[in-house]
């Protein structure tokens, strides 16, 4: 035995246990770059964030928070109660008022109840109202933000932000105020009717006070960094599992399951390690603070002895006393549990403030261009993305006049895409301009300049609704004849009306109850009905045989009669039916012409249709000979 006890105190010594119980106690500060840590903001300072979205219901507060306030003092007027019963009742053995007594004891648990119900419901209330104006307006903040934000971003973590972390911020500024306010009224009257009834033990009791502080702010500092890194996992975790799914069929066919399990299991680890850490804080915190209780009221217990045996005080006093302390002690434990629970929630606030300061990088303008002719012109446009140190657009300039097309070609990453979103205004130009109509982009309010232009990408975006949503989805409020006459010039009436509801056919999500041919028919329907000026094609083809690209092209022909349109294409079939091509390469533009004047110029672009000409030709001559056609392209692309 002895022995045994030998070992077990040795194993404790021993720097490595010791190191190892120290490590239960402390965040695993491993690094990783998937979700970086927000900003740390103090207390006073989140509360000061988020008290506009609760003032409106500050009348409500009130409300409740006296239904709170009021329960401590009926509380208070049954332990008095009781105090009566004792000393008139049993030591003096007159039972006459035990009647009264019983009738005043229902009445006042009947008043505790309706309070009880009233503080809940309306605390409930505020706290629900709270959360919903909250998160409708970080939704709304979110979708003024730019593209740079959302690039830089996980979608997941944004997600988790929006729902988890927010729900978090009531318990901080609703329940967290309402209740720390009814706790320390509690207090006071506590407090109060114990120096009322002796003011000696009364201030023995207070004794252990500071106590709770102490511990409280120890245990909270902790709770709160083992939050932080519990919301930052949580935010990991959702990332992962949007990007996991989202690219299912992906992940299937490359068989990538095991490293996206092993992905997520890694954050889904930290998060309960941090989890872990806050249980055994918390948990840890309730027994220490119950020992200073305990402390407190043997003190009392030792001194309110010796008054009772020095005839100072009645048995009646001394035990009503003691169960007023009792309760007492309930709101300071729960005020010390609080501010836990508001360490925790400010690590979740600290992560949606970070958000709700970011702002657009792109301005809003003043200046509503109505019905633009559609002349675009980009004069010596040059663009680095924001926090890059590489240019990737250098002085490109051309314009494009209404009902005039433009391709851009050139090998991947060229800018060509970039160039786009500085169209739309996703991002500015470092330095040059560009204008619409002679207006600067930057002087348009965004809205002016987006809802006339209709865009087509390499994947046509397709939302889960019906048919006719989708086509109403270019502009918002579209008659059902409008609907129809966009589909019919887009070729895709026929195969709508095919469809088992027609145009109340659901597409399901992504579109996929649709071909890829069909989706970008829809895709065309929407463009038309946008009735805009310019058109973007990014890719239009990409993705579809030859069937279905013959099918949309007259259609997409027929789009650009009258606007001012830009095609990014590899596909040098499409850019043939440009009036202008430029020619990208690494952010520059190296050559300019129609399909025949650069054919004719024998420069780079000759080159590749070429190439893709020969890979045509050579597509009835076996993959071996289409394997070197597609080695020499390859080659081409890497030599731009
Ligand atoms: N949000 C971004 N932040 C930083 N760099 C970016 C961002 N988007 C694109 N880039 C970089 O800018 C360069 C040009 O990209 P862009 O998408 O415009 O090329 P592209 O010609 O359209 O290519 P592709 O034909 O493959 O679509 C690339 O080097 C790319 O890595």
């Amino acid at each position: 035995m002895e022995k045994r006890i030998h070992r077990k105190i040795e194993k404790v010594k021993d720097p490595l246990f010791i190191q190892k119980f120290k490590k239960l106690w402390k965040i695993d500060h491993t690094k990783d770059n998937l979700i970086s840590e927000s900003p740390p903001v103090p207390v006073r300072d989140i509360f000061r964030k988020f008290w506009p979205y609760a003032r409106s219901y500050r009348l409500w507060i009130i409300l409740s928070l006296l239904c709170i306030a009021l329960q401590p003092m009926v509380q208070s007027a049954t332990v008095w109660l009781m105090q009566v019963f004792i000393d008139h009742v049993l030591i003096a053995g007159v039972y006459t008022p035990l009647y009264w007594l019983i009738l005043a004891y229902l009445g006042l648990t009947l008043l505790r109840g309706i309070l009880f119900f009233s503080g809940t419901y309306l605390s409930n209330w505020v706290g629900e109202n709270f959360i919903l104006h909250l998160r409708s307006s970080l939704f709304t903040h979110l979708q003024g933000l730019s593209l740079s934000f959302f690039e830089g971003r996980k979608l997941g973590d944004i997600i988790s932000r929006l729902s988890t972390d927010i729900s978090s911020i009531e318990r901080l500024v609703i329940t967290g105020a309402t209740s720390a306010i009814s706790y320390i009224f509690q207090l006071i009257v506590f407090i109060g009717m114990l120096f009322y009834m002796q003011w000696t033990l009364a201030l023995v009791s207070l004794i252990v006070v500071p106590l709770f502080y102490v511990v409280t702010r120890f245990f909270s500092r902790r709770i709160k960094m083992a939050s932080r890194e519990r919301a930052r996992r949580e935010g990991a975790i959702h990332a992962i599992s949007e990007e996991s799914f989202s690219n299912i069929a992906l992940m299937q066919a490359y068989n990538q399951q095991d490293t996206e399990r092993e992905r997520f299991d890694l954050q889904n680890r930290r998060s309960f390690k941090a989890k872990m850490l806050k249980v055994r804080l918390k948990a840890a915190f309730a027994p220490v603070i119950s020992l200073i209780e305990v402390a407190g009221t043997l003190v009392v217990m030792i001194a309110g002895t010796w008054l009772l045996a020095s005839g100072q005080i009645t048995v009646g006093t001394l035990i009503a006393f003691i169960l007023l302390l009792g309760k007492l002690y309930s709101p300071v434990r729960k005020l010390s549990r609080l501010l836990n629970t508001i360490y925790s929630a400010s690590a979740s606030a600290e992560r949606v403030i970070e958000f709700m300061e970011e702002k657009p990088q792109v301005m809003e303008a003043p200046y509503e261009l109505n019905n633009p002719a559609g002349r675009i012109e980009f004069e010596n446009v040059s663009f680095t993305y924001p926090g890059k140190s590489k240019s990737i657009l250098s002085n490109v300039s051309f314009s494009i006049e209404p009902g005039e097309s433009t391709a851009l070609v050139g090998a991947s990453g060229a800018g060509k895409s970039t160039i786009v979103k500085l169209l739309m205004r996703f991002y500015d130009p470092t330095s040059g301009r560009i204008l619409l109509d002679g207006h600067v982009l930057k002087g348009l309010k965004l809205d002016s300049l987006r809802k006339n232009v209709a865009v087509l990408f390499q994947e046509s975006l397709i939302f889960d609704g019906t048919v006719k949503e989708n086509i109403a989805y270019g502009k918002p409020g579209a008659t059902d004849e409008e609907i129809v006459k966009a589909a019919i010039f887009a070729d895709a009436h026929r195969f709508i009306q095919e469809l088992p509801n027609g145009y109340d056919t659901p597409v399901g999500q992504k579109g996929r109850n649709l071909s890829g041919g069909q989706q970008q028919r829809l895709a065309i329907a929407r463009a038309m009905i946008r009735n805009a000026s310019i058109l973007i094609l990014d890719e239009p083809t990409e993705g579809l045989d030859a069937n279905s690209e013959h099918r949309i092209m007259d259609p997409m022909k027929r789009l650009m009669e009258d606007m001012a349109t830009l095609i990014i294409t590899h596909n040098l079939r499409s850019a043939a039916v440009a009036d202008r091509i430029l020619y990208l390469e690494n952010g520059k533009v190296i050559e300019t012409g129609t399909h025949e004047e650069l054919l004719m110029r024998g420069g780079k672009y000759a080159e590749l249709y070429k190439v893709q000409q020969g890979k045509v030709k050579l597509l009835a001559a076996g993959p071996a000979k289409m394997a070197s056609i597609d080695e020499k392209q390859q080659q081409h692309e890497r030599s731009w």
